[in-house]
Protein backbone atom coordinates (compact mmCIF):
# COMPACT_ATOMS: atom_id res chain seq x y z
CA UNK A 1 0.00 0.00 0.00
CA UNK A 2 1.32 3.49 -0.86
CA UNK A 3 1.66 6.16 1.32
CA UNK A 4 -0.05 9.88 1.07
CA UNK A 5 2.19 13.00 1.72
CA UNK A 6 1.49 13.27 5.36
CA UNK A 7 2.11 9.98 6.07
CA UNK A 8 5.88 10.10 3.66
CA UNK A 9 6.45 13.52 5.82
CA UNK A 10 5.62 11.92 9.40
CA UNK A 11 7.57 8.75 8.50
CA UNK A 12 11.01 11.13 7.71
CA UNK A 13 9.87 13.07 10.98
CA UNK A 14 9.78 9.56 13.18
CA UNK A 15 12.56 8.38 11.53
CA UNK A 16 10.83 4.99 10.14
CA UNK A 17 10.06 4.31 6.70
CA UNK A 18 7.05 3.45 6.80
CA UNK A 19 3.60 4.53 8.84
CA UNK A 20 0.02 4.54 8.21
CA UNK A 21 -3.11 6.58 9.09
CA UNK A 22 -3.87 5.97 12.88
CA UNK A 23 -0.12 4.88 13.73
CA UNK A 24 1.30 7.67 16.88
CA UNK A 25 4.55 8.01 16.56
CA UNK A 26 7.19 10.68 17.95
CA UNK A 27 7.90 13.16 15.86
CA UNK A 28 11.03 15.86 15.67
CA UNK A 29 10.10 19.22 14.55
CA UNK A 30 11.99 20.66 11.96
CA UNK A 31 10.74 23.86 13.30
CA UNK A 32 8.89 25.15 16.42
CA UNK A 33 7.34 28.72 16.00
CA UNK A 34 5.62 31.11 18.34
CA UNK A 35 3.91 34.30 18.24
CA UNK A 36 3.77 37.03 20.82
CA UNK A 37 0.35 35.72 22.28
CA UNK A 38 0.34 32.20 22.64
CA UNK A 39 4.52 32.28 23.16
CA UNK A 40 7.22 33.13 24.86
CA UNK A 41 5.25 34.68 28.06
CA UNK A 42 2.99 32.11 28.32
CA UNK A 43 5.20 29.49 28.97
CA UNK A 44 8.13 30.62 29.63
CA UNK A 45 7.68 29.22 33.53
CA UNK A 46 7.19 25.92 32.60
CA UNK A 47 9.51 26.12 30.50
CA UNK A 48 12.27 27.59 33.30
CA UNK A 49 10.69 25.07 35.36
CA UNK A 50 11.70 22.15 33.31
CA UNK A 51 15.04 23.07 32.42
CA UNK A 52 14.69 26.17 30.08
CA UNK A 53 16.84 25.22 27.64
CA UNK A 54 16.05 25.15 23.72
CA UNK A 55 16.62 22.05 22.25
CA UNK A 56 18.05 24.26 19.04
CA UNK A 57 18.10 28.09 19.02
CA UNK A 58 18.45 27.68 14.71
CA UNK A 59 14.87 25.51 14.94
CA UNK A 60 13.10 27.94 17.16
CA UNK A 61 11.75 30.76 15.46
CA UNK A 62 9.23 33.42 17.27
CA UNK A 63 7.23 36.28 15.20
CA UNK A 64 5.71 39.41 17.51
CA UNK A 65 2.84 39.75 15.16
CA UNK A 66 -1.23 39.81 17.07
CA UNK A 67 0.18 42.42 19.38
CA UNK A 68 1.56 44.59 16.99
CA UNK A 69 1.75 47.72 17.31
CA UNK A 70 0.44 47.81 21.02
CA UNK A 71 -2.81 48.69 21.42
CA UNK A 72 -2.67 48.01 25.16
CA UNK A 73 -0.88 48.59 28.13
CA UNK A 74 -0.72 45.04 28.23
CA UNK A 75 0.10 44.22 24.75
CA UNK A 76 3.26 46.40 24.85
CA UNK A 77 4.10 44.05 27.99
CA UNK A 78 3.68 40.69 26.27
CA UNK A 79 5.65 41.80 23.17
CA UNK A 80 8.52 43.63 25.61
CA UNK A 81 8.53 39.96 27.14
CA UNK A 82 8.30 38.12 23.66
CA UNK A 83 11.36 40.64 22.60
CA UNK A 84 13.26 39.96 25.64
CA UNK A 85 12.68 36.38 25.81
CA UNK A 86 14.28 35.74 22.30
CA UNK A 87 17.82 37.89 23.09
CA UNK A 88 18.01 36.17 26.40
CA UNK A 89 17.70 33.00 24.93
CA UNK A 90 19.88 33.96 21.97
CA UNK A 91 17.75 33.71 19.32
CA UNK A 92 18.84 34.33 15.14
CA UNK A 93 15.46 34.13 14.06
CA UNK A 94 12.87 36.75 16.35
CA UNK A 95 10.65 39.00 13.81
CA UNK A 96 8.70 41.87 14.78
CA UNK A 97 6.38 44.39 13.28
CA UNK A 98 6.92 42.29 9.72
CA UNK A 99 3.39 40.72 9.99
CA UNK A 100 1.24 37.76 10.53
CA UNK A 101 4.30 34.56 11.79
CA UNK A 102 2.93 32.45 8.91
CA UNK A 103 3.66 34.90 6.00
CA UNK A 104 6.65 35.67 7.78
CA UNK A 105 8.17 32.15 7.95
CA UNK A 106 7.33 31.46 4.56
CA UNK A 107 8.80 34.76 3.29
CA UNK A 108 12.12 34.28 5.55
CA UNK A 109 12.13 30.38 4.05
CA UNK A 110 11.45 28.66 7.33
CA UNK A 111 9.43 26.53 5.25
CA UNK A 112 10.60 24.22 2.95
CA UNK A 113 8.87 21.02 1.54
CA UNK A 114 8.83 17.90 3.36
CA UNK A 115 9.49 19.70 7.10
CA UNK A 116 7.71 18.92 9.74
CA UNK A 117 5.97 22.59 11.06
CA UNK A 118 5.03 22.88 14.58
CA UNK A 119 3.66 26.50 15.72
CA UNK A 120 1.15 27.74 18.33
CA UNK A 121 -1.07 29.46 16.29
CA UNK A 122 -4.29 27.60 14.07
CA UNK A 123 -3.22 28.95 10.49
CA UNK A 124 -0.06 26.99 10.88
CA UNK A 125 -1.34 25.34 8.25
CA UNK A 126 -0.42 27.34 5.90
CA UNK A 127 2.77 26.28 5.46
CA UNK A 128 1.39 23.06 3.70
CA UNK A 129 1.26 25.06 0.64
CA UNK A 130 4.80 24.80 -0.09
CA UNK A 131 4.51 20.94 0.75
CA UNK A 132 5.39 21.23 4.62
CA UNK A 133 3.12 19.06 7.56
CA UNK A 134 2.88 22.19 9.53
CA UNK A 135 -0.04 22.39 11.98
CA UNK A 136 -0.60 24.48 15.09
CA UNK A 137 -0.13 22.71 18.66
CA UNK A 138 -0.98 24.34 22.33
CA UNK A 139 1.37 26.49 23.92
CA UNK A 140 1.02 23.28 26.84
CA UNK A 141 2.86 21.15 23.91
CA UNK A 142 5.01 23.68 22.62
CA UNK A 143 7.05 23.23 26.15
CA UNK A 144 8.01 19.70 25.69
CA UNK A 145 8.73 20.70 21.82
CA UNK A 146 11.14 23.68 22.63
CA UNK A 147 12.62 21.50 25.49
CA UNK A 148 13.41 18.03 23.27
CA UNK A 149 12.25 19.09 19.85
CA UNK A 150 9.74 16.32 19.80
CA UNK A 151 6.17 15.41 20.44
CA UNK A 152 4.13 12.74 19.88
CA UNK A 153 1.56 12.68 16.98
CA UNK A 154 -1.32 10.26 15.38
CA UNK A 155 -0.68 9.82 11.84
CA UNK A 156 -3.88 11.84 10.18
CA UNK A 157 -6.07 10.29 7.83
CA UNK A 158 -6.44 12.24 4.60
CA UNK A 159 -8.98 13.66 2.99
CA UNK A 160 -8.28 14.40 -1.09
CA UNK A 161 -9.66 17.00 -2.72
CA UNK A 162 -9.48 17.53 -6.77
CA UNK A 163 -10.54 20.43 -8.24
CA UNK A 164 -10.06 20.08 -12.17
CA UNK A 165 -10.69 22.61 -14.75
CA UNK A 166 -10.32 26.18 -15.35
CA UNK A 167 -11.55 29.31 -12.41
CA UNK A 168 -13.50 31.49 -14.39
CA UNK A 169 -12.43 35.18 -14.07
CA UNK A 170 -13.26 36.90 -10.71
CA UNK A 171 -13.03 33.21 -8.95
CA UNK A 172 -10.20 32.50 -7.14
CA UNK A 173 -8.70 30.51 -4.29
CA UNK A 174 -10.92 31.71 -1.76
CA UNK A 175 -14.01 30.70 -3.19
CA UNK A 176 -12.70 27.23 -4.13
CA UNK A 177 -11.28 26.97 -0.16
CA UNK A 178 -14.96 28.52 1.02
CA UNK A 179 -16.80 26.18 -1.15
CA UNK A 180 -15.18 22.83 0.33
CA UNK A 181 -14.85 24.06 3.89
CA UNK A 182 -19.20 24.30 3.33
CA UNK A 183 -19.03 21.06 1.86
CA UNK A 184 -16.74 19.05 4.38
CA UNK A 185 -18.14 21.44 7.32
CA UNK A 186 -16.57 23.23 9.79
CA UNK A 187 -15.09 19.97 11.91
CA UNK A 188 -15.64 17.26 9.10
CA UNK A 189 -11.66 17.04 8.60
CA UNK A 190 -10.97 16.94 12.52
CA UNK A 191 -7.99 15.29 12.95
CA UNK A 192 -7.40 14.88 9.37
CA UNK A 193 -4.95 16.24 6.39
CA UNK A 194 -6.81 17.84 3.36
CA UNK A 195 -4.67 17.05 0.68
CA UNK A 196 -5.66 19.76 -2.48
CA UNK A 197 -4.63 18.48 -6.51
CA UNK A 198 -6.01 18.73 -9.47
CA UNK A 199 -5.33 21.20 -12.42
CA UNK A 200 -6.99 23.86 -11.21
CA UNK A 201 -4.60 23.64 -8.12
CA UNK A 202 -1.80 23.26 -10.19
CA UNK A 203 -2.51 26.43 -12.22
CA UNK A 204 -2.21 28.32 -8.92
CA UNK A 205 -0.06 30.67 -8.21
CA UNK A 206 2.23 30.88 -4.41
CA UNK A 207 -0.09 33.20 -3.18
CA UNK A 208 -2.39 31.60 -3.70
CA UNK A 209 -2.21 27.98 -2.52
CA UNK A 210 -1.33 30.01 0.95
CA UNK A 211 -4.95 30.86 0.66
CA UNK A 212 -6.15 26.71 0.10
CA UNK A 213 -3.81 25.76 2.83
CA UNK A 214 -3.91 28.69 5.43
CA UNK A 215 -7.83 27.73 5.74
CA UNK A 216 -7.99 23.58 6.16
CA UNK A 217 -8.12 24.31 9.58
CA UNK A 218 -11.46 25.89 9.38
CA UNK A 219 -12.66 22.51 8.07
CA UNK A 220 -11.28 20.64 11.31
CA UNK A 221 -7.97 19.80 9.41
CA UNK A 222 -4.67 19.65 11.07
CA UNK A 223 -2.90 20.03 7.91
CA UNK A 224 -3.75 21.12 4.68
CA UNK A 225 -0.82 19.96 2.05
CA UNK A 226 -0.43 20.95 -1.61
CA UNK A 227 2.06 18.80 -3.76
CA UNK A 228 5.25 21.03 -4.36
CA UNK A 229 6.10 21.51 -7.47
CA UNK A 230 8.12 24.28 -9.84
CA UNK A 231 6.31 26.97 -8.55
CA UNK A 232 7.19 25.90 -4.87
CA UNK A 233 10.75 25.54 -6.35
CA UNK A 234 10.97 29.11 -7.95
CA UNK A 235 9.14 30.66 -5.08
CA UNK A 236 11.53 29.61 -2.58
CA UNK A 237 14.38 30.16 -5.15
CA UNK A 238 13.51 34.20 -5.31
CA UNK A 239 14.15 33.92 -1.27
CA UNK A 240 17.37 32.55 -1.91
CA UNK A 241 16.55 29.15 -0.46
CA UNK A 242 18.21 26.52 -2.32
CA UNK A 243 18.65 23.51 -0.23
CA UNK A 244 16.05 21.19 1.11
CA UNK A 245 14.41 21.62 -2.19
CA UNK A 246 13.46 18.17 -2.84
CA UNK A 247 10.28 17.27 -3.20
CA UNK A 248 7.25 14.72 -2.06
CA UNK A 249 4.25 13.48 -3.39
CA UNK A 250 1.41 10.75 -2.20
CA UNK A 251 1.51 7.31 -4.32
CA UNK A 252 -0.82 6.80 -6.65
CA UNK A 253 -2.04 4.23 -4.65
CA UNK A 254 -2.20 6.01 -1.31
CA UNK A 255 -5.48 5.10 0.57
CA UNK A 256 -7.67 8.39 1.47
CA UNK A 257 -10.47 8.61 3.69
CA UNK A 258 -12.70 10.27 1.39
CA UNK A 259 -11.92 11.91 -2.33
CA UNK A 260 -13.88 14.99 -3.20
CA UNK A 261 -13.92 16.19 -6.98
CA UNK A 262 -14.94 19.78 -8.58
CA UNK A 263 -15.17 21.31 -11.27
CA UNK A 264 -13.56 24.71 -11.25
CA UNK A 265 -15.10 26.20 -13.85
CA UNK A 266 -18.33 25.56 -12.59
CA UNK A 267 -17.51 27.89 -9.45
CA UNK A 268 -18.87 31.00 -8.87
CA UNK A 269 -17.63 33.69 -5.90
CA UNK A 270 -18.81 32.13 -2.68
CA UNK A 271 -19.72 34.56 0.71
CA UNK A 272 -19.17 32.80 4.24
CA UNK A 273 -21.54 34.44 6.22
CA UNK A 274 -21.95 34.71 9.94
CA UNK A 275 -21.19 33.04 12.22
CA UNK A 276 -19.14 29.96 10.93
CA UNK A 277 -16.70 29.62 8.35
CA UNK A 278 -19.05 26.49 6.69
CA UNK A 279 -22.04 28.79 6.43
CA UNK A 280 -20.67 29.45 2.77
CA UNK A 281 -23.38 30.58 0.08
CA UNK A 282 -22.92 31.95 -3.54
CA UNK A 283 -22.81 35.47 -3.57
CA UNK A 284 -26.25 36.15 -5.08
CA UNK A 285 -27.45 34.89 -2.27
CA UNK A 286 -26.24 37.80 -0.28
CA UNK A 287 -25.52 40.45 -2.58
CA UNK A 288 -27.00 43.60 -1.52
CA UNK A 289 -26.15 43.51 2.24
CA UNK A 290 -25.11 47.04 3.55
CA UNK A 291 -21.97 46.61 5.57
CA UNK A 292 -19.90 49.60 7.88
CA UNK A 293 -15.87 48.29 7.31
CA UNK A 294 -14.30 46.03 4.48
CA UNK A 295 -11.39 44.52 6.02
CA UNK A 296 -8.67 43.33 3.08
CA UNK A 297 -5.83 41.70 4.61
CA UNK A 298 -4.93 38.78 7.06
CA UNK A 299 -2.05 35.69 6.54
CA UNK A 300 -5.03 34.45 3.97
CA UNK A 301 -5.32 37.09 1.54
CA UNK A 302 -3.33 40.20 2.13
CA UNK A 303 -0.35 38.88 -0.02
CA UNK A 304 0.31 40.94 -3.32
CA UNK A 305 -1.83 39.33 -6.10
CA UNK A 306 -4.75 40.49 -3.38
CA UNK A 307 -3.74 43.61 -3.34
CA UNK A 308 -3.11 44.11 -7.11
CA UNK A 309 -6.91 42.69 -7.76
CA UNK A 310 -8.56 44.75 -5.66
CA UNK A 311 -6.38 47.93 -6.95
CA UNK A 312 -7.53 46.87 -10.17
CA UNK A 313 -10.82 47.44 -8.70
CA UNK A 314 -10.43 50.30 -6.73
CA UNK A 315 -8.37 52.01 -9.21
CA UNK A 316 -10.29 55.76 -9.86
CA UNK A 317 -13.00 54.86 -8.19
CA UNK A 318 -14.41 55.90 -4.36
CA UNK A 319 -15.40 53.64 -1.67
CA UNK A 320 -19.02 54.06 -0.64
CA UNK A 321 -19.72 57.07 1.52
CA UNK A 322 -19.90 56.09 5.97
CA UNK A 323 -17.49 52.87 5.49
CA UNK A 324 -14.41 52.25 6.17
CA UNK A 325 -12.04 50.40 3.94
CA UNK A 326 -8.90 48.64 6.26
CA UNK A 327 -6.13 47.64 3.87
CA UNK A 328 -3.44 45.31 5.90
CA UNK A 329 -0.87 44.16 3.56
CA UNK A 330 0.16 40.36 5.03
CA UNK A 331 3.71 41.57 5.46
CA UNK A 332 6.29 44.57 5.31
CA UNK A 333 7.95 43.16 2.08
CA UNK A 334 4.24 42.79 0.66
CA UNK A 335 4.18 46.92 1.83
CA UNK A 336 7.10 47.56 0.11
CA UNK A 337 6.65 45.74 -2.98
CA UNK A 338 2.65 47.45 -3.17
CA UNK A 339 4.39 50.99 -2.60
CA UNK A 340 6.76 50.61 -5.63
CA UNK A 341 4.17 49.36 -7.68
CA UNK A 342 1.86 52.27 -6.86
CA UNK A 343 -0.84 49.79 -5.29
CA UNK A 344 -0.65 52.19 -2.00
CA UNK A 345 -1.47 55.32 -3.65
CA UNK A 346 -4.56 53.86 -5.87
CA UNK A 347 -6.24 52.64 -2.44
CA UNK A 348 -5.57 55.41 -0.72
CA UNK A 349 -6.63 57.46 -3.06
CA UNK A 350 -9.86 55.88 -3.66
CA UNK A 351 -10.25 56.00 0.57
CA UNK A 352 -9.04 52.72 1.48
CA UNK A 353 -7.00 53.44 4.98
CA UNK A 354 -3.37 51.34 5.02
CA UNK A 355 -2.57 50.40 8.21
CA UNK A 356 0.92 48.32 9.24
CA UNK A 357 1.33 44.56 8.60
CA UNK A 358 -0.14 42.77 11.90
CA UNK A 359 -2.58 40.37 12.89
CA UNK A 360 -4.39 43.58 14.59
CA UNK A 361 -7.63 43.90 12.56
CA UNK A 362 -7.92 40.36 11.59
CA UNK A 363 -8.27 38.60 15.03
CA UNK A 364 -9.85 42.24 16.79
CA UNK A 365 -6.84 42.49 18.69
CA UNK A 366 -5.85 45.98 18.00
CA UNK A 367 -6.54 48.48 15.26
CA UNK A 368 -9.95 48.23 13.15
CA UNK A 369 -12.04 46.38 15.81
CA UNK A 370 -16.14 46.63 15.14
CA UNK A 371 -18.94 47.74 17.82
CA UNK A 372 -22.07 46.35 18.29
CA UNK A 373 -24.49 45.94 15.20
CA UNK A 374 -21.41 46.43 12.81
CA UNK A 375 -21.51 44.29 9.12
CA UNK A 376 -17.99 43.80 7.73
CA UNK A 377 -16.73 42.29 4.49
CA UNK A 378 -13.30 40.93 5.16
CA UNK A 379 -10.95 39.06 3.17
CA UNK A 380 -9.46 36.80 5.95
CA UNK A 381 -10.38 33.33 7.60
CA UNK A 382 -12.50 33.73 10.59
CA UNK A 383 -16.43 35.13 11.30
CA UNK A 384 -17.15 33.65 14.47
CA UNK A 385 -18.78 35.64 16.90
CA UNK A 386 -16.96 38.45 18.21
CA UNK A 387 -14.27 37.87 15.65
CA UNK A 388 -13.17 41.68 14.70
CA UNK A 389 -14.96 42.93 18.01
CA UNK A 390 -18.28 43.00 19.61
CA UNK A 391 -20.32 40.09 20.03
CA UNK A 392 -23.22 42.03 18.57
CA UNK A 393 -21.14 42.31 15.12
CA UNK A 394 -21.36 40.05 11.82
CA UNK A 395 -18.28 39.02 9.52
CA UNK A 396 -18.69 37.95 6.33
CA UNK A 397 -15.87 35.96 4.34
CA UNK A 398 -15.11 36.71 0.71
CA UNK A 399 -12.32 37.16 -1.60
CA UNK A 400 -10.07 39.83 -2.01
CA UNK A 401 -12.23 41.14 -4.92
CA UNK A 402 -15.60 40.65 -3.46
CA UNK A 403 -14.16 42.99 -0.97
CA UNK A 404 -13.11 45.76 -3.39
CA UNK A 405 -16.15 45.53 -5.34
CA UNK A 406 -18.50 45.61 -2.10
CA UNK A 407 -15.79 48.58 -0.97
CA UNK A 408 -16.91 50.67 -3.98
CA UNK A 409 -20.70 50.17 -3.32
CA UNK A 410 -20.79 49.86 0.53
CA UNK A 411 -22.82 46.53 0.35
CA UNK A 412 -22.08 43.09 0.11
CA UNK A 413 -21.25 43.10 -4.57
CA UNK A 414 -20.22 40.51 -7.03
CA UNK A 415 -16.74 41.55 -8.17
CA UNK A 416 -17.22 40.20 -11.66
CA UNK A 417 -18.88 43.56 -13.32
CA UNK A 418 -15.96 45.28 -12.09
CA UNK A 419 -13.13 43.17 -13.68
CA UNK A 420 -12.12 43.15 -16.74
CA UNK A 421 -12.20 40.15 -18.29
CA UNK A 422 -8.52 37.85 -17.38
CA UNK A 423 -7.52 39.80 -15.05
CA UNK A 424 -6.57 36.99 -11.94
C1 LIG B 1 -4.56 34.21 18.59
C2 LIG B 1 -4.38 32.89 17.97
C3 LIG B 1 -4.57 31.92 19.04
C4 LIG B 1 -5.29 32.61 16.82
C5 LIG B 1 -5.02 31.26 16.16
O1 LIG B 1 -4.49 30.34 16.76
O2 LIG B 1 -5.38 31.07 15.04
C6 LIG B 1 -5.30 33.71 15.78
O3 LIG B 1 -4.14 33.83 15.05
C7 LIG B 1 -6.49 33.50 14.90
O4 LIG B 1 -6.39 33.60 13.69
O5 LIG B 1 -7.57 33.27 15.44
S1 LIG C 1 -5.68 34.58 10.92
FE1 LIG C 1 -5.47 36.74 11.42
S2 LIG C 1 -5.01 36.74 13.61
FE2 LIG C 1 -4.61 34.67 12.89
S3 LIG C 1 -2.45 34.64 12.31
FE3 LIG C 1 -3.60 35.18 10.46
S4 LIG C 1 -3.62 37.40 10.39
FE4 LIG C 1 -3.07 36.78 12.47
Amino acid sequence: MGMTMSEKILAKAAGHSNVKAGDIVWVKADIAMMHDLLGPWLIDGGFRRLGGKLFDKEKVVVVSDHCTPPATVQQADILKFTRDWARDQGLPYYYEFEGPCHQVIVEHGHVRPGRLILGTDSHTCMAGGLGAFATGIGSTEMIGVLLTGETWMKVPETIKVIWDGELPHGVYAKDIVLKTIKDIGHAGATYQTIEFSGSAIKSLSMDERLVLSNMAVEAGAKTGLIEPDETVIEFLRSKGVDDGLETVRSDEDASYAQILHYNASELEPQVACPHEVDNVHPISAVEGKAVDQVYLGSCTNGRISDLRVAAEILKGKKIAKNIRCLVVPASQHIWMEANKEGILEILTEAGCIVNMPSCGACGGFTSGVIGAGEVVMSSSNRNFRGRMGSSEGEVYLGSPAAVAATAIEGKITDPRKYLLQGVR
